[in-house]
């Protein structure tokens, strides 16, 4: 009977009307691609912040919806029972993105791939190409932005020393990580909303980078659902999962229950951002978006003060008061071996290990949480310094401006055992899935064409126009080495480097 009752209640019609009606904070509807969910308290939960919630409560949001979440995201992520029936006529095409999230550029303007020979070509087509608010987004820091910059910067402090004459034909990138081995050391940075680059967004970026020898490290704020992410990895593929932990109980259970049953080869817990940062290029392009609506008509919510604007109020699904008990118990409770991401120092190296961590992930958000904290390379030379055994005990991973298979082999010298990419995966995601392995030097076969507005189709690349695992077996055979088990310190010349290193005040001791 309840069942049925269900069903009845889910093919209800309702009209625009009666949709209308519903906008109070106790009793809100709202319409996604047909379906009119009942949302009530959901503002508040929101990823994304409670402003679009209550802009488009009341109506069809299947626009705004469309332009960062999978079709399937909304089925996935409310119950049934908050199904309220079916809209009588839809308001939008809810197959076309809005006209701020499209990117004309990209249909007309987008080079071809061959034409891209390293990631700084790259960046400088996605400044081109993508639309205003993706580039804002994808390119934005912290502030003034020091921090992204030194990320790259400290990279060319720190000099190669090849050895000569060591027969360096056959080279290999493989690396092991956790019992597994890839082909390559190179990783995506967890990122959300990456379907602002390409509708197929997560999960073009899985296949290209499974079909590269590396795997995805999924974020929790993914446009697709995690598990329609790991139905596009092959079988048995391993993969990681990036957590933001909530500061909502509910959301928390949930997410525990389903990292208990996907079982990530490890939960990548992300501490440096217990606060949303100022991002000013995306406040700017919010101020003035808002600014147009409101001279185009009259319901809009403006986002101001500390808690205004998309990229901050998207600081309700990460609680601000998580400590290393919460890390601890999270790790008890789901058995998973626990990476923290974004360690800053040696001291919070020392505790993550303190608390039988697995890994640390090296990282300070790509510039974008706490702006002038010190580049990523300078705090992988202080953990080597202070606290060398961490390199020995936990797997070591890195982010942050890593622009050239040259840094990647300098990390790697440096001890870290894998490198992961932020921002270039989102510019390579402008070409889909063939752009992912084209920095990943894998070939690609073009399948049938079904993309919605990237519709420009290129030539197959031929491989020795692939980016950076090409650099980086370069940059390896160069300094004398064919396997990444033969990157040492020797090889770098680090004295510029460390000259900035930092002595902590207070190093917990080993025991
Ligand atoms: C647009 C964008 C979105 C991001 N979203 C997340 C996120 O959801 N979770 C997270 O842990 N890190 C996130 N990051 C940080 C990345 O994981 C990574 O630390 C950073 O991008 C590395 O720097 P890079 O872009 O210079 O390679 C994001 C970074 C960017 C650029």
């Amino acid at each position: 009977m309840r069942l049925l009752a269900e069903l009845d209640m889910a093919e209800r019609k309702i009209t625009l009307e009666e949709l209308s009606q519903h906008v109070k904070d106790t009793d809100t509807w709202m319409a996604i691609n047909g379906t009119v969910w009942d949302i009530t308290g959901f503002a508040e939960l929101h990823p994304g912040g409670p402003d679009i919630i209550q802009e488009y409560s009341g109506g069809d949001a299947s626009g705004p919806y469309n332009s960062v979440h999978s079709l399937k995201l909304a089925e996935k992520n409310f119950e049934a029972s908050q199904k309220i029936g079916v809209l009588e006529a839809k308001c939008v095409d809810d197959k076309l993105p809005t006209e701020n999230t499209r990117n004309p550029r990209l249909e007309t303007d987008l080079p071809d791939l061959d034409e891209i020979i390293n990631l700084n070509d790259l960046e400088v087509v996605a400044e081109k190409c993508l639309n205003e608010r993706s580039w804002a987004y994808f390119s934005g820091a912290s502030n003034d932005g020091f921090t992204k910059l030194d990320n790259s910067e400290y990279y060319r402090k720190i000099l190669l020393r090849p050895r000569v004459a060591r027969a360096v034909q056959d080279v290999n990138t493989r690396t092991k990580i956790l019992d597994d081995v890839y082909d390559t050391p190179i990783f995506n940075a967890p990122a959300s909303l990456m379907m602002l680059a390409h509708p197929d967004a997560e999960m073009a970026l899985a296949k290209g980078l499974a079909a590269s020898g590396s795997t995805i490290i999924i974020p929790t704020l993914s446009s697709f659902s995690t598990e329609e992410i790991i139905e596009a990895l092959p079988a048995d593929h391993p993969f990681y999962f990036q957590l933001y932990v909530s500061p909502n109980e509910a959301a928390l259970e949930k997410m525990i229950d389903t990292l208990c049953k996907i079982r990530p080869k490890a939960i990548m817990i992300t501490a440096d951002l217990p606060i949303f940062s100022k991002r000013e290029a995306n406040e700017r392009y919010e101020k003035r978006i808002a600014k147009q609506k409101l001279a185009s008509g009259p319901k809009v919510t403006t986002a101001t003060g500390k808690k205004g604007g998309q990229a901050r109020s998207a600081g309700v699904s990460i609680d601000p008061n998580l400590c290393w008990s919460n890390i601890k118990c999270l790790k008890e409770r789901t058995g998973i071996p626990i990476f923290i991401k974004g360690i800053q120092c040696a001291e919070d190296a020392m505790q993550a290990w303190k608390i039988g961590c697995k890994g640390i992930y090296i990282s300070n958000h790509g510039g974008r949480a706490a702006d002038t904290a010190q580049p990523t390379i300078l705090t992988l030379a202080e953990i080597r310094l202070h606290c060398p055994f961490i390199l020995e005990e936990m797997e070591v991973i890195i982010d942050g401006g890593v622009r050239r298979g040259s840094d990647v082999l300098k990390a790697i010298c440096l001890g870290a055992k894998g490198v992961c990419l932020g921002r270039p995966f989102f510019y390579a995601l402008m070409y889909g899935e063939e752009g992912v392995r084209y920095i990943m030097q894998c070939e690609f076969k073009r399948p049938p064409a079904h993309f919605y507005f990237v519709q420009v189709f290129k030539p197959r690349l031929t491989a020795e126009l692939l980016v950076l695992k090409d650099e980086l077996e370069t940059a390896m055979q160069l300094c004398g080495i064919t396997s990444l088990s033969e990157a040492h310190i020797g090889l770098l010349n680090t004295k510029a480097l460390y000259r900035d290193v930092e002595t902590p005040g207070s190093l917990p001791s080993k025991l």
